[in-house]
């Protein structure tokens, strides 16, 4: 499959690394949002991660600009239209994703294959909002984007074997590593990394320790790059918090409950580094 543009739905930090990795690698983008400031939010980010790979001279002040020139902005789902590939980042909420791909499925062209960045959520369910769930299917990239090698891909029952291929060669143009899984709540990323951080914030809750004494001992322990409260801080304690409500109500096992201190940041709006107050202060 001929693939030219790529329309990525929702500009926040994935949406935008995702709109970055395509457009570096010679795809047109068409990079969408609810409103032109969150749009620009996203563009914003894309051109202070490019202006740092300038200076440090890993690509040039013409690449950047090129490369930025690729991306158009869109507040309009019917951009769909001129759309081969739709990558969808927008919030992890079955409900919105289930409006997303319906509306996709009607303004897309026929080949167009509708994937998912989705964290955590069945691929199979969002399929079913769609008259083509063979052509649908996870594509989960890592955070930050530009940095992070693996996506991981997630067929859903339906989804055809050349949807994965083309997704698996895509995946490759982009410089990244695909590893194929099974679509089962928060596939195996977020299976193993989210109970983690949620025991992390256990051991928070529970007075054991300070975020700063948890991160700490990861880091210095296991030689994690960043201790499991920044990174929860770093993912957002919102997507955190779908993501637990996501293994625990798949699974049926309390074992994924989250824990009540996540559950009241999420309430008090503390969703980490986004909205500068987490686990730490960012501004
Ligand atoms: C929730 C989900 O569904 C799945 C997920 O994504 S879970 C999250 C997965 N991600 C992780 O676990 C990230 C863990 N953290 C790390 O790997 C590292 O801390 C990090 C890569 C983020 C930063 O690395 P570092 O060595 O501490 O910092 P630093 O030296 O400043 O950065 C290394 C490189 O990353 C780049 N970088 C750092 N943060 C970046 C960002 N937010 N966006 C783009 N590039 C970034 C830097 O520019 C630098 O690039 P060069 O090598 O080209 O110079
Ligand atoms: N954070 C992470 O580390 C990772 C997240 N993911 C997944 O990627 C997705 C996006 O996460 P992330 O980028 O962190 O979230 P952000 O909150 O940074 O960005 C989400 C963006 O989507 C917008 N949005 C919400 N609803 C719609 C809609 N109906 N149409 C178009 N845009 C919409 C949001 O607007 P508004 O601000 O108004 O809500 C926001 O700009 C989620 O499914 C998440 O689980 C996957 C891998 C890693």
């Amino acid at each position: 499959m001929d693939i030219k543009t790529v329309m990525v739905i929702g500009a926040g930090q994935m949406g935008s690394g995702i709109a970055q990795v395509h457009a570096m690698a010679g795809f047109q983008v068409i990079l969408h949002d609810l409103n032109d400031d969150f749009v620009e939010r996203g563009l914003t980010q894309i051109n202070t991660n490019l202006t740092r790979q300038v200076e440090k001279e890993k690509i040039t002040a013409t690449d950047k600009e090129e490369i930025v020139k690729r991306i158009e902005r869109s507040v309009h789902l019917n951009d769909a239209s001129k759309a081969d590939f739709i990558i969808e980042a927008a919030v992890e909420n079955m409900k919105i994703k289930q409006e997303l791909f319906a509306k996709l499925d009607e303004l897309a062209p026929g080949h167009t294959i509708l994937a998912t960045n989705t964290s955590s959520l069945p691929i199979t369910e969002i399929a079913t909002a769609t008259k083509r769930p063979e052509k649908v299917i996870g594509m989960h990239f890592m955070n930050p984007v530009p940095v992070m090698k693996l996506v991981e891909v997630i067929r859903g029952l339906a989804t055809a074997d050349e949807v994965y291929e083309v997704v698996d060669t895509l995946s490759k143009t982009l410089g990244k590593t695909p590893v194929e899984v099974n679509d089962f709540p928060g596939f195996v990323s977020n299976r193993i990394l989210m109970p983690m951080i949620n025991e992390a914030i256990f051991t928070v809750y529970e007075g054991v320790a300070t975020p700063e004494a948890v991160d700490e001992v990861m880091k210095l322990g296991m030689n994690h790059p960043m201790g499991p409260l920044t990174l929860a801080d770093f993912i957002g304690l919102d997507t955190c918090l779908y993501i637990m409500e996501t293994l625990h109500e798949g699974f049926g096992d309390d074992k994924y409950r989250p824990c009540p201190l996540l559950r009241k940041y999420v309430k008090a709006g503390w969703l980490g580094k986004k909205t500068g107050r987490g686990f730490y202060q960012y501004r």
